[in-house]
């Protein structure tokens, strides 16, 4: 049912491009030649907000190309599709990648897929279909533009519930710098496709204590189940299986 059981349903669990993985900054490469990100996104496209029953997500409008990341390590225009977060039971795991083999609380991924394909089912299992921007969350001051997604987690606390999520800019989530590390791995969650362009960026925002105890508040569970408490729901680092991990930063 967790990650160490995936490989028997999803033998690629075990391949050579699986994600998250430990970035050591001292080993990541500097690569002059990286762009930097462009990110422009539409707040209108904003479509809902849905608990998954593995974590929640905020899906937006992809019929056109209004939310789009361009630049960095990627060629092309990707699409934004949803951003949804894996966090832990408590403040000192919850994060998927980790840095030097430290673990944050939480952890933002903003899902993007490759226009040259006609959708993101299309997309998602070509080696250059996704892009992933993720975004470590560490404990500090709460954070004003996440208490607006929070605010919404009590409409959807049991899997399956889904309600509207209107006019929300996901790049009042990002940190000042865009500075980032990237990697060829996969999604962190079956079928675990190796697909994404991983693109982590080096600076954290924060969240507040309450703030993660507002994550642990939705469940996994439907309604009418037995209440469990949706914690944890983070794949631990994978094997780095000789892949380069190039930083936009000195
Ligand atoms: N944690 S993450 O790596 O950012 C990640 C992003 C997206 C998915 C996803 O869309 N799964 C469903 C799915 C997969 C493949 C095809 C269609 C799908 F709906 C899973 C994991
Ligand atoms: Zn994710």
């Amino acid at each position: 049912v967790g990650p160490d059981t995936w490989a028997e349903e999803f033998p690629v669990a075990n391949g050579p491009r699986q994600s998250p993985i430990n970035i050591v900054p001292k080993e990541a490469h500097y690569d002059p030649s990286l762009k930097a990100l462009k990110i422009n996104y539409d707040p209108s496209n904003t479509k809902g907000i849905l608990n998954n029953g593995h974590s929640f997500q905020v899906d937006f409008v992809d019929d056109t190309d209004s939310s789009t990341l361009t630049g960095g390590p990627i060629s092309g225009t990707y699409r934004l599709k949803q951003f949804h977060f894996h966090w832990g039971g408590s403040d000192n795991r919850g994060s998927e990648h980790t840095v030097n083999g430290i673990r944050f609380p939480c952890e933002l991924h903003l899902v993007h897929w490759n226009t040259k394909y006609p959708s993101f089912g299309e997309a998602a299992d070509k080696p250059d279909g996704l892009a992933v921007v993720g975004v470590f969350l560490k404990i500090g001051a709460a954070n004003p533009r996440l208490q607006k997604v929070l605010d919404a987690l009590e409409a959807i606390k049991n899997k399956g519930k889904q309600t509207t999520f209107a006019n929300f800019d996901p790049k009042t989530l990002l940190p000042g710098s865009l500075a980032y590390w990237t990697y060829e791995g996969s999604l962190t969650t079956p079928p675990l496709l190796e697909s994404v362009t991983w693109i982590v960026l080096k600076e954290p925002i924060s969240v507040s204590p309450a703030q993660m105890a507002m994550f642990r508040s939705l469940h996994f569970t439907g309604d009418g189940e037995a209440p469990c408490c949706m914690v944890d729901n983070y794949r631990p680092p994978q094997p780095l299986k000789g892949r380069l991990v190039r930083a936009s930063f000195k």
